[in-house]
């Protein structure tokens, strides 16, 4: 243990990536991207601790891949990320990397290591090989370096450094601007950050995601109450009496969102949008089911195909089966063909059969983003 936390900065939104899943959450085999970066570089030191920052609504999820590592949520900048790290952090030093630098070769670690103390910060950097242009201006390109990370710095200088109101891009520059001291030491090409779509064709060392299919079931009743509309499948059905709900009860969507949940191993709808919290009375489940989808796709899925099974004694479905596959199909941006919506009675057996209530069984299919076939 040589009193080093490492913190590993997976909180981004990804905005420039461009692709449905965050880069954070590609899968290498079955490995989201975060995890494989974060076991890569906790294989080449002992760390005292290990932070992973994580988007704050995704920390829950995040927590189930692995227990060893401390989980904190980030902000909404890369500095604040950081900041949110740093109040967890005690050691005497703190190497902070990108999890976008997902490549990251032992020996810049090593370097890094043994420059332990050498100053305030040690920063790992590439020289440029193209003619640099600054504002029109052909400059010296022996004068730039291409900064990289990770970058290992005395914890309490850099605190003291993001105790700024300005906003930093790195650790180094806010060190140097609170008047800390740098050492740069030679990076890597391998180091290279992914930023855009088609920086995946550089990312050398990780394996393409596993081809599994994953499946989710989901069940959900609700009990009939007279005269509140009825919405099923996000489609408003013409009887006199809806659903009792602390949302607008469509049982169908709760049903579904609970199947897509448990395929992407996500827990279940009551963990994402509590019947206790005001924000959520008579809400359209329809809002709900497309951050799910959104969600699901952020984290690394595609959606294969669901069948949804509704089990009424009334009212009828069948005349409303067409647009709920419809607008099942197209709140999970899936092909229609892929949602399968079935209707049964209960043979006037149990609480259906009286009437009383509907019941809808789901099943849903996931798979990896398959960013290799790009
Ligand atoms: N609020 C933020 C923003 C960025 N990062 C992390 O900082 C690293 C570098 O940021 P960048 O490559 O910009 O990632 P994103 O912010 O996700 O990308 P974009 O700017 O395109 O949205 C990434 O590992 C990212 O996860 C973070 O932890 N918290
Ligand atoms: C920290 C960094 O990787 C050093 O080059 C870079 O500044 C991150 O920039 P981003 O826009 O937050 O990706």
């Amino acid at each position: 243990m040589g009193n080093i936390t490492l913190v590993m900065l997976c909180a981004g939104s990804s905005s420039r990536f461009g692709l449905s899943a965050k880069k954070q959450w590609l899968r290498t085999e079955h490995n989201p991207l975060w995890l494989f970066v974060t076991n890569k570089l906790s294989s080449y030191y002992d760390f005292d601790k290990i932070i992973v920052v994580s988007s704050h609504h995704e920390l829950n999820y995040m927590q189930n891949f692995d227990d060893q590592f401390h989980y904190v949520a980030g902000g909404q900048t890369r500095q604040e990320s950081m900041k949110n790290a740093l109040q967890k952090v005690t050691s005497e030093y703190v190497m902070i990397s990108d999890v976008a630098r997902s490549c990251v070769p032992s020996h810049v670690i090593d370097a890094l290591v043994s420059n332990k103390g050498n100053a305030d910060c040690i920063v790992p950097y590439l020289n440029v090989s193209d003619t640099v242009v600054y504002e029109d201006e052909t400059i010296h390109r022996e004068n730039v370096k291409l900064i990289q990370t990770p970058q290992l710095s005395k914890t309490a200088k850099l605190k003291e450094a993001l105790n700024s109101s300005k906003e930093f891009t790195d650790d180094s520059s806010a060190i140097k601007d609170a008047g800390g001291t740098v050492k740069y030491i030679l990076g890597d090409k391998a180091s290279m950050k992914l930023t855009f779509d088609e920086d995946l064709k550089h990312l050398s060392c990780v394996k393409a995601p596993s081809n599994a299919t994953f499946v989710g079931t989901g069940f959900d009743i609700h009990p009939f109450e007279e005269g509140k509309k009825m919405v099923l499948g996000g489609v408003e059905i013409d009887v006199p009496y809806g659903f009792k709900a602390h949302s607008d009860g469509d049982v169908l969507i709760h049903s579904l969102i609970d199947a897509l949940l448990g395929a992407a191993g996500a827990g279940d709808i009551g963990e994402f949008f509590p019947d206790t919290d005001a924000q959520y009375k008579n809400i359209d489940s329809k809002k709900l089911l497309t951050e799910i989808v959104a969600f699901i796709y952020s984290v690394g899925y595609e959606i294969v195909n669901v069948d949804l099974t509704i089990v009424a004694q009334q009212p009828k479905i069948n005349p409303y089966k067409h647009n709920i596959k419809t607008t099942i199909s197209e709140l999970l941006n899936i092909p229609k063909q892929c949602v399968n919506i079935k209707a049964t009675t209960a043979e006037k057996l149990g609480f259906v059969g009286r009437k009383e209530g509907v019941a809808v069984q789901s099943s849903a299919a996931l798979k990896y983003y398959d960013w290799k076939c790009l």
